[in-house]
């Protein structure tokens, strides 16, 4: 029986489970893997009994200091009690301990544990390492990533702070010289961080070598004040991740020693000289870090978000199906499950290259320390597509999620305004969406152009298929396929036309006269829809690779058919592009969305236990919709009570103006 049915919960919810064609747990094993499920259980009951790590009041009704507050006051507790609680050496115990402890919309320490440590890992020498790894990992400072500025995020060519070496004092100057160049959005910068990786225009010897990260103390370290010559602070209110501080810092003429460097892959030597890194990206590894990291984000906001919709869907009972039969629950509805179940499915596939990605981003910096460059470009191309296309359908399933909600999903008490608001930020942090796609695009025109030329570059699993020569028709529908190879071919044979076509575009353009560049800017939404295509053939391959993988033939089966969603719905999505050039039939885009509604059939019953099967807790969720009783109408009463303003049954200022303007107009009605 399922770990998830206990007494009093939800009758509704109880059917769904006991309808469920598998064991759940052997699920949750499969997803997360035994020794990792067996640690989230035992980390989860390490915090539900330190009861110092909940919320005073539900998140919603704090103002922003008292969240900030809270934040500040359960990230130290979550600090201090990490090397009990967890293996700080194992990333899956610390994020899943800072999921359970903080929750997602902000930790003072975030930037210093995601962006400033694997600065300091990847970019310092090893005197600087030695200097300060162990401060920073014994949290005597905490540090920040401040790069972009108010003028400029995007293009860090033009990013404005000077650090200007003087050799007579073997000291850099720090300076803002414009409003513009103020630095503005780092995280934890506004009020938590003491010290900070800042990226400046490096000159030396009267010339610019571009921008490069230098390490700055930015506060007194008993005090906590402004070092002379720093204006810092944060930056106010934003749509979302209000627990943090995101901050603007200004330097005045600041000198910081020749050492504050980043030196292990650029150097400035005592005289000025400057030595050139072996690539020039090299100083951009935390930036690729974090868009890697944020294909898994994706993959936790829609999951949890689907958990949320699904459960309230079996709870939620409105109209009837055949009249007369009862109201029946919400989730049989086809068009709720269309609206549902793909982000259950793109959230599995976001799951399983997201591990493939983390994996490729820690194997390409252990090259790197072994002197081998090679694979920076590929890893660069495919993090920031993936980055962009999962950032994108995970802000749009979000928002299918609460819709599905009705009113309900509207309120904060459904979770999803903090799920939502989080998730878009990584459509804009670590590089604008387009701009990321348009990354990728220039790699996928290098290769248009090794295929024109005839020479492929050396064997590589995620381009190779462009090489290649695919059917000309579509086979969807034609053979016995259960390893979807037909459907993976369409995928391909769309990213190899789309990519072909705007690359000869691009040459044409030229050959009329145009600039690169400019050519570039008119094939610049096609550019990005190659991106699209590829990275959809990049996600669909590795869920086909991986549920080839499971053994157990009852989980595969609930794989099989979160697979045949998958990969039926994005046909049905790129179906244009796939009709365009007349690869694929109507016919065949009919056979298409009739394997879509087919999945969700097969879906639906299995819909409770396989979100529970994710394993995502209450607290985790901070969901009154998504309760695992869900016993969630009681529930959304109890949370309206809390509500700040329900502590006057009439507002203080009632009388000053409603109260007094009906008044008013009582009194003139009578005269
Ligand atoms: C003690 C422990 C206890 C533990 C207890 C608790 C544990 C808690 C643990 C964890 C807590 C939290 C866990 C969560 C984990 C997830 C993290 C997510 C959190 C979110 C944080 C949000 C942070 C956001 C931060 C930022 O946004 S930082 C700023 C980012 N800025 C950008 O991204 C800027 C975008 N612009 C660019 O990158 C570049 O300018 C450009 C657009 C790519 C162009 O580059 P540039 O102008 O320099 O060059 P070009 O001349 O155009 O290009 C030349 C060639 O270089 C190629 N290129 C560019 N970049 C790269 C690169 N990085 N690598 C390789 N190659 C690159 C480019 O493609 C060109 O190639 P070519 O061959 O075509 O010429
Ligand atoms: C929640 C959040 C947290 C952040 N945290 C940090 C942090 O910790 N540290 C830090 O340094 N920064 C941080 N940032 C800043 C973030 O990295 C930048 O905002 C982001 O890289 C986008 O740059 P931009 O603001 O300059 O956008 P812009 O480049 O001004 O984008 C505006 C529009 O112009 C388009 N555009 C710009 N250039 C091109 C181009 N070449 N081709 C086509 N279109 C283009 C974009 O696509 C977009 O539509 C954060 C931002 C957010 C929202």
């Amino acid at each position: 029986m399922s770990r998830y049915i206990r007494e009093g919960d939800n009758p509704d919810l109880t059917e769904e489970r006991r309808k469920a064609s598998f064991d759940t747990e052997a699920m949750a094993e499969l997803f997360w893997g035994a020794r990792n499920l067996m640690r989230r259980r035992e980390i989860a009951n390490y915090v539900e009994q330190h009861r110092e790590f909940d919320d005073p009041q539900p998140t919603a009704f704090m103002t922003r200091e008292e969240l900030i507050e809270n934040a500040t006051r359960k990230a130290v507790l979550t600090m201090e009690h990490a090397e009990k609680a967890i293996d700080i050496t194992r990333d899956e115990e610390s994020h899943y301990f800072n999921a359970l402890t903080m929750g997602i919309d902000g930790n003072p320490f975030g930037l210093h544990l995601v962006m400033a440590i694997p600065t300091i890992m990847n970019n310092a020498d090893e005197g600087q390492q030695d200097e300060w790894l162990p401060k920073a990992l014994n949290r005597e400072f905490i540090a920040t990533y401040a790069q972009t500025e108010m003028g400029h995020g995007t293009n860090l060519k033009k990013l404005e702070t000077t650090a200007t070496y003087d050799p007579k004092t073997q000291e850099f100057i720090l300076h803002s010289p414009t409003i513009t160049s103020t630095k503005w959005w780092p995280g934890n910068l506004g009020k938590s961080s003491n010290y900070s990786v800042v990226m400046a225009q490096l000159y030396s010897q009267g010339k610019c070598y571009g921008a490069h990260p230098f390490f700055v103390q930015l506060r007194d370290l008993r005090t906590h004040k402004p070092l002379p010559g720093i204006t810092v602070g944060d930056i106010g209110p934003k749509f979302g991740i209000n627990t943090n501080d995101n901050g603007f810092l200004r330097f005045d003429q600041v000198r910081i020693p020749r050492r504050s460097m980043f030196m292990k892959h650029a150097k400035i030597l005592p005289d000025g000289t400057y030595v050139p890194p072996s690539h020039s990206k090299l100083n951009y590894s935390a930036m690729v870090y974090v868009r890697a990291a944020v294909v898994s984000l994706m993959a936790s906001h829609l999951l949890a978000c689907s958990t949320i919709a699904v459960r309230y869907s079996c709870i939620r009972r409105q109209g009837e199906i055949t009249p007369g039969t009862g109201e029946v629950k919400v989730l049989d509805y086809q068009t709720q499950q269309y609206r549902i179940f793909p982000q259950i499915a793109r959230g599995v596939a976001f799951r399983l290259s997201g591990n493939y990605i983390i994996q490729l981003y820690r194997q390409t910096m252990t090259d790197i320390k072994n002197g081998d460059i090679s694979a920076v470009p590929d890893l660069h191309a495919i993090s920031c597509g993936l980055k962009a296309v999962t950032s994108y359908q995970g802000a749009l399933g979000l928002e299918q999620c609460r819709m599905a909600c009705g009113g309900h999903g509207y309120l904060q008490a459904s979770g999803f305004p903090l799920q939502y608001t989080v998730a878009i930020g990584a459509c804009t942090y670590e590089g604008e969406n387009m701009v990321m796609l348009l990354q990728t695009a220039r790699h996928l025109i290098k290769m248009a152009k090794a295929i024109r030329s005839g020479r492929p570059p050396k064997p590589n699993k995620v381009i190779d298929y462009l090489f290649k020569k695919g059917p000309t028709k579509c086979l969807i529908d034609q053979t016995y396929d259960p390893n979807y190879q037909s459907v993976l071919e369409a995928f391909e044979h769309l990213s190899r036309r789309v990519t072909l076509e705007v690359y000869d575009r691009l040459v044409q353009l030229q050959q009329q006269g145009r600039s690169y560049e400019l050519a570039w800017n008119e094939c610049a939404v096609d550019l990005c829809k190659a991106t699209r295509a590829h990275v959809r053939t990049f996600l669909a391959k590795t869920f086909v690779e991986e549920v080839n993988k499971i053994a157990d033939i009852s989980l595969k089966s609930v794989f099989q058919d979160l697979l045949q969603l998958y990969l039926f719905y994005e046909v049905t999505e790129c179906a244009a592009g796939l009709l365009e050039d007349g690869f694929m039939s109507g016919q065949q885009l009919t056979y298409a969305k009739k394997n879509v509604y087919d999945a969700l059939a097969k879906i639906r019953p299995n819909a409770a236990a396989i979100v529970d099967s994710f394993d995502i807790s209450d607290r985790e969720l901070q969901s009154v919709l998504g309760r695992r009783d869900g016993n969630v109408y009681e529930n959304l009463l109890k949370w309206a009570q809390m509500s700040p303003l329900n502590k006057h049954d009439v507002l203080p200022f009632h009388h000053k103006y409603l109260g007094k303007m009906m008044d008013e107009a009582r009194q003139k009605s009578k005269l």
